[in-house]
């Protein structure tokens, strides 16, 4: 792989520890079908033509672990390099950019935590950008009703009203960025944030830091595989549909 031209590079925020998920290792080196999740992430972004670069954020004090990790699983030959992650999801992303080189021009960032990304989606990503998209997520329309409410957790919490469903997209990773406006957003965000300013609401993908400065962000599809192991009964799932893909011998 290389990471000139029109070929993109992805980051891969893999600096969590997983509290949701329970105790034990961070969660990107926890197992999927005797796999690390980080480990599934990379490879289902090196499937893709069109990644030529995984710069993967490690947790802080697990950089050569993650090394090593990602050379015994045959993934040396690829054009992967590892940084040190940060306190949060945005500040690992950022110090995963600042490692790719000048000339990359689209940036994908992939959560550690979608191991079963199909390979389709992260080229519907790319392609995207390339077509001359600012920013682009997929996503897949949601199952439930969601409702707003005013947060009182313990208690039972005011609806606030019910947004309607169809307008509303669950968004998953990667999400696909021209490079030059990702690094603009992010900048601006840790000025802001050096500069001690009105604390403006948290932004939980990288996609919400260019709506924020007044970029423009699309939607393409998503799939229903790409959901994001968070919770124990996500491990359950993910191993069910690990199992699906190998005994079809997709995988
Ligand atoms: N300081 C952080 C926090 C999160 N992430 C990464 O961001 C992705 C999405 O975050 P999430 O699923 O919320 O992971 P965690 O923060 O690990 O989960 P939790 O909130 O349950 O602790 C994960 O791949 C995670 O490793 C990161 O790189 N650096
Ligand atoms: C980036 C993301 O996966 C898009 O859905 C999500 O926002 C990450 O959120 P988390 O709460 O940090 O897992």
């Amino acid at each position: 792989m290389n990471a000139s031209g029109a070929v993109a590079a992805a980051v891969v925020p893999a600096a969590g520890r997983g509290e949701r998920l329970g105790p034990g290792a961070p969660k990107a080196l926890r197992e999927l079908g005797g796999v690390p999740l980080l480990v599934h992430a990379v490879r289902a972004l090196a499937r893709s033509r069109a990644v030529g670069l995984v710069v993967v954020a490690a947790p802080a004090d697990g950089v050569a672990e993650v090394v090593a990790l990602l050379d015994s699983h045959g993934l040396a030959g690829k054009d992967i390099r590892v940084v040190a992650g940060g306190a949060t999801r945005q500040e690992s992303v950022r110090l995963g950019l600042a490692a790719i080189p000048e000339e990359v021009g689209i940036v994908l960032v992939h959560d550690a935590a979608r191991p079963l990304v199909p390979v389709e989606v992260v080229d519907a990503v790319a392609a995207a950008v390339r077509a001359g998209a600012q920013a682009v997520v997929p996503a897949v329309p949601l199952a439930d009703t969601v409702k707003r409410v005013d947060p009182n957790p313990g208690r039972p919490e005011p609806v606030i009203d019910t947004p309607e469903r169809a307008t509303l997209r669950a968004v998953q990773t990667p999400q696909g960025f021209d490079r030059a406006a990702l690094v603009e957003v992010h900048a601006k965000a840790l000025a802001e944030e050096a500069a001690g300013g009105a604390a403006a609401p948290p932004v939980t993908d990288d996609a919400g830091l260019v709506e924020r400065y007044g970029g423009t962000v699309v939607v393409v599809p998503g799939h229903e595989e790409a959901f994001k192991v968070t919770r124990p009964l996500d491990l359950v799932l993910a191993e069910a549909v690990l199992a699906r893909r190998r005994a079809a011998d997709d995988y």
